[in-house]
Order: structure tokens, then C-alpha cells, then sequence
């Protein structure tokens, strides 16, 4: 048998395969740490990156196997990246919260130089100009700024029920609805409204930009969910094959109304104290992030921090606001004690509830959604880099086990499979606000409920985006009574190509009117 060039190649290649595959394997047998049996070189992770499973069953599925369930953490394989991933709450505390320092990164990263958009900005960049950044942006979402956007989100709540009136009905005084694009539109207008004092439109308009450009950020068809997932699980291949975090259109949509809407402002000198006055504010004041470098906060880098806020808030805004309507719908009791808690602030305050009420006074309100975050967090894992001083090696995990990680490992933190461990919360996929109540949280333990995440980098945006909750819900619950219709779905399952969460099925109800207090 004669070989050719081409044989010996193809036999080299299966090799240098068979060799790294070999070595992964053993990775984790070698440093004794418990870890999921994988495809050889391809890693745990393949099967998302091809998207045939969502990424939320399967982090459910390691986390309850066999050979990882009694550890306090255990090993897998992105492609040829060991990962670890942390199962023990008092192990999640001592990395994202006592040596935070330590774990300021994720490893997820964009292209420095040709995506500044995706790389410049909070959610993406990497300490110490995290630090900068973080520093410069959380003064725009203050509590004394949101609550000057509540008028702005109250027009956008009246707007949704409008929206609403107008549907066909199905019975007297009965129409139906699908919640997950109702509540995109909603937060979508939101953020454009107070964020950019600009009207999206699209609870009116089907058209609307702001809608049709948002929604393409996380459509995920088979490219986009390609390019996705390389962020998350093959960040090296970014740069080489010229990946963006937002699709193109979308970035120079973003741009091009970011833009603008700075120059007609600083033509008109006309302040608004939103978000895009924050950024002008830091562009005339030359604020600049870096350490030896300093660069300025002008041109894309400040549209990448507005379109980031943009991408970070409507998505995972909305997709909390319509499980919350789909389990008020499938539990007609939390939903009365809900709409009671709501009218009696009706009562007191009319219709407009003011923000201090929303959030002090509606103890139930706030457990109702706990609760649906705790259920259906927007995340399946929070993930985050070891990054050690120059000279440290590794970090070591004593007094829990005598593995050290070694630096720039990932690390995991499967929040959707701890928030459903009956372990942590009996019962778990009851939908119970209970859980929640002043008296019950004593049971909750320290780093088992994180649907915000947990330590210095966690959501920049939590109280905007559950301010935004609480008043589409008080908005829509005041006018209607929502019942399960026909094409309600039992049960959900979820997308196999997206890394937020996101149901198979549409969420379908019937709204009755029924209004709360005096029309
Ligand atoms: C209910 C709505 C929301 C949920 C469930 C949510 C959830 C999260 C989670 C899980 C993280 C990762 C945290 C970590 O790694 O520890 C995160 C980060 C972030 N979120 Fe949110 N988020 C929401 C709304 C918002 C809104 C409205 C905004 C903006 C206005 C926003 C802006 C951000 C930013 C900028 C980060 C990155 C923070 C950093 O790395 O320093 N989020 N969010």
C-alpha cells in the first residue's frame, strides 16, 4: 500500500487531535478534580455551540450528574479550555465577593481593534479599565435618576395599555395577548425614552427601528448564534475571524441615532439629565479610561456605552416582566393578592403611584418578582476569569479542596441550576412569591439567589430594570385581570439557540377588564 502526502497528513492531524484530547481528559484526572465525561477536543460545550441544546438544560444537566453532584465544584472543557464550575455558595462568595479582586474579569472578550463598540464597554472590558468605567457610568442610574425616569416609564406603561385597548376582542370585554413581544416593545420604549429621550415607537408601530434592530441582537440564526457563542466559548477566535458584538446594521443604526442626538442636544444646548447628558457631560469633561494609555471617552467609545446600556436593559428587562405576567396568569391566587396590594395604593396615591410607594410600599409587588427571577433567571451561569498578579501562579482554593487554579481559568457560576436545587429553595419549581417575604429570607443562604448577578461586577441596571417591571406591572394589573386562554402553554421549554432565556412557546393570555379604582 502506496501512502500519499495527503494520507500522511490526515494521519498527523488525527494525532495532534488524539494527543490534545488525551491531555484534557487528563487535565482534570491529573489535579484530581471531578469533572463531565466530553467528546475529546470538541469539549463539554459543543452540543450549544451547535446549537442542540439550550445552554440552561444542559448547565441543569452537568450540575445534577452523577459524578459532579456531590462536589463542591467540578471541571469541564470549553473546546480546549478547562473550566471550572462552582457548585458550593460559600465557595461563590469567596471568589465573586471576599477575592473579588482576583475574579474582576470574564473571559468573554470582543475585538480590541476592530470592534471598539463591543470591547469598549462595561460589560465586555477587562480590569483595571473596568474599574474606570464602572466608576464614570453608575452615577447615570442613581436613585435620584430614576426616579426622574419615572414619568418617563409611567407615559411608556400608559402607552402599553393603550396598546392593549385597542386589540380585538375575543369575548365581551376579553382579549388576548402574547406577553414576550408586549413587553419587548414595552422595555424597549423605555430605555429609548429615558435613557435617549427619544421615541421608539414600537408598542404603535410594528415598524418601529428601535424594535426591528433590537430584536436583531438577539435573534440568534444559525451565524448569529455562531458568533455568540464564539464570544462566550472560544473568545480567541474573535479577533481572527473579525466577529462584533452587534450585528452590523444594528451598530450603525445605534451609531448613527447615538450620534446624532448628541449634536442636536449640544447644538440646542438642551439638557435633559438622562443618560445621554451623563455621556456628553463626560465627553466635554475629557474623562478618559486607561492606565498608561488614557483613552477618551469620545466618538464610538461613548456610543459603546450607550448602545451596550441599550443591549444589557430591554432584553433582560422583558424577558423577567413576561414570565412574571405568564405565572401571574397560571396562579389566579398570587395574581388577586397582587392586584389587591395595587388597588389599595390606588386608594391611597390614584393612579400615578408615586416612586418612593413603588418602592417601599408594595412589599408584594417585589416578592412577585424575586420570585419570577429566581425562577426564570435572564442567565444561565454568571462566568467570570481568574486574574492574578504578575508572579502568582494560582489561586488556591483551600480550606474547600487543595486545587489551585491556575491563572486566566474560567470560572462558572450556574445560577439557573442553583436557583432550581431543592436544596437551596424545597419545592423548587413552584412558583411561590412566599420565599420572599421579610420573614422568610433568613432561609434564602448567602450566594444562592443571583439573578443580578453577585459582587463588584454584578448588574449595573437592577434597580432600573425593576423599576421598569413594577410599573408595567401595577399599569397592566390596574386595568386588567389576566386569565389563561387557550393557547396559554402548560409547560415551557426553552430556545436551544439563545443565551439569555427564552421560552419555545409564546406567552399567550387573556386580558379581562377589570379595572382597579375610579376610571
Ligand atoms: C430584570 C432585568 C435585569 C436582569 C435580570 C439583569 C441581569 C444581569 C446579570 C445576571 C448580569 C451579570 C452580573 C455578573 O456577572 O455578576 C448583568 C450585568 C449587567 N447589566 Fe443587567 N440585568 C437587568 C437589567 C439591566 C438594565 C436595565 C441595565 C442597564 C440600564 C443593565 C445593565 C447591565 C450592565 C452594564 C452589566 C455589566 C456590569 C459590569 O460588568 O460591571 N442590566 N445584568
Amino acid at each position: 500500500m502506496q501512502l500519499t502526502v495527503s494520507d500522511i497528513l490526515l494521519a498527523a492531524l488525527l494525532l495532534v487531535i488524539a494527543y490534545f484530547g488525551w491531555r484534557k481528559q487528563n487535565y482534570w484526572n491529573r489535579v484530581g478534580v471531578p469533572y463531565i465525561p466530553e467528546i475529546p477536543v470538541i469539549g463539554n460545550f459543543s452540543t450549544i455551540f451547535l446549537q442542540c441544546h439550550s445552554t440552561f438544560s444542559y448547565i441543569e444537566h452537568i450540575y445534577h450528574h452523577t459524578r459532579t453532584r456531590a462536589s463542591d465544584f467540578f471541571g469541564v472543557n470549553i473546546f480546549i479550555r478547562p473550566a471550572l464550575v462552582i457548585r458550593n455558595p460559600a465557595l461563590i462568595k469567596k471568589i465573586t465577593c471576599t477575592d473579588a479582586s482576583l475574579f474582576l474579569n470574564r473571559q468573554m472578550c470582543a475585538d480590541q481593534f476592530h470592534d471598539a463598540i463591543g470591547y469598549y464597554n462595561l460589560i465586555m472590558i477587562k480590569d483595571p479599565l473596568w474599574k474606570q468605567l464602572r466608576g464614570l457610568l453608575s452615577p447615570s442610574v442613581t436613585s435620584a435618576k430614576l426616579k426622574r425616569m419615572e414619568r418617563f416609564i409611567e407615559k411608556v406603561g400608559d402607552d402599553m395599555v393603550a396598546s392593549l385597548d385597542v386589540l380585538p376582542k375575543v369575548r365581551p370585554n376579553a382579549r388576548e395577548t402574547e406577553f414576550k413581544e408586549l413587553c419587548a416593545r414595552f422595555t424597549t420604549d423605555v430605555i429609548a425614552s429615558t435613557f435617549f429621550g427619544m421615541q421608539a415607537n414600537s408598542l404603535k408601530d410594528e415598524a418601529s427601528e428601535f424594535r426591528y434592530y433590537g430584536r436583531k441582537i438577539f435573534e440568534y440564526g444559525p451565524a448569529r448564534g455562531m458568533t455568540m457563542a464564539s464570544f462566550f466559548f472560544m473568545p480567541e477566535l474573535v479577533p481572527y475571524l473579525r466577529l462584533k458584538l452587534f450585528p452590523r446594521d444594528t451598530e450603525a443604526f445605534l451609531k448613527t441615532v447615538i450620534q446624532q442626538e448628541i449634536a442636536r442636544r449640544e447644538q440646542n444646548n438642551e439638557n435633559r439629565g438622562d443618560f445621554i447628558d451623563s455621556m456628553i457631560a463626560l465627553k466635554n469633561n475629557n474623562a478618559t479610561i486607561g492606565v498608561t494609555e488614557k483613552i477618551p471617552l469620545q466618538g464610538d467609545i461613548l456610543v459603546a456605552q450607550a448602545a451596550t446600556f441599550y443591549m444589557a436593559s430591554f432584553e433582560t428587562t422583558s424577558s423577567v416582566l413576561s414570565f412574571a405576567l405568564y405565572e401571574l396568569t397560571k396562579n389566579p391566587d398570587v395574581q388577586a393578592r397582587l392586584r389587591e396590594e395595587i388597588r389599595s395604593m390606588i386608594d391611597k396615591y390614584g393612579k400615578i403611584i408615586p416612586y418612593e410607594a413603588l418602592t417601599n410600599e408594595m412589599p408584594y409587588l417585589g416578592m412577585v418578582i424575586s420570585e419570577t427571577a429566581r425562577l426564570y433567571p435572564v442567565l444561565p451561569f454568571l462566568e467570570r476569569q481568574c486574574t492574578l498578579p504578575e508572579g502568582v501562579t494560582g489561586y488556591k482554593l483551600e480550606p474547600f479542596h487543595d486545587f489551585v487554579i491556575p491563572n486566566g481559568m474560567p470560572v462558572l457560576i450556574p445560577i439557573y441550576a442553583i436557583h432550581r436545587d431543592p436544596q437551596f429553595f424545597p419545592n423548587p419549581h413552584k412558583f411561590d412569591p412566599e420565599r420572599f417575604a421579610k420573614e422568610n429570607l433568613d432561609q434564602i443562604q448567602p450566594c444562592t439567589y443571583m439573578p443580578f448577578g453577585v459582587g463588584p461586577r454584578t448588574c449595573l441596571g437592577s434597580h432600573f430594570g425593576t423599576l421598569q417591571i413594577k410599573v408595567a406591572l401595577v399599569k397592566l394589573l390596574s386595568k386588567y385581570r389576566i386569565d389563561r386562554s387557550s393557547s396559554t402553554p402548560d409547560v415551557l421549554t426553552y430556545r436551544k439557540n439563545a443565551f439569555t432565556l427564552h421560552s419555545n412557546e409564546g406567552l399567550y393570555a387573556d386580558l379581562i377588564e377589570d379595572s382597579l379604582g375610579n376610571e
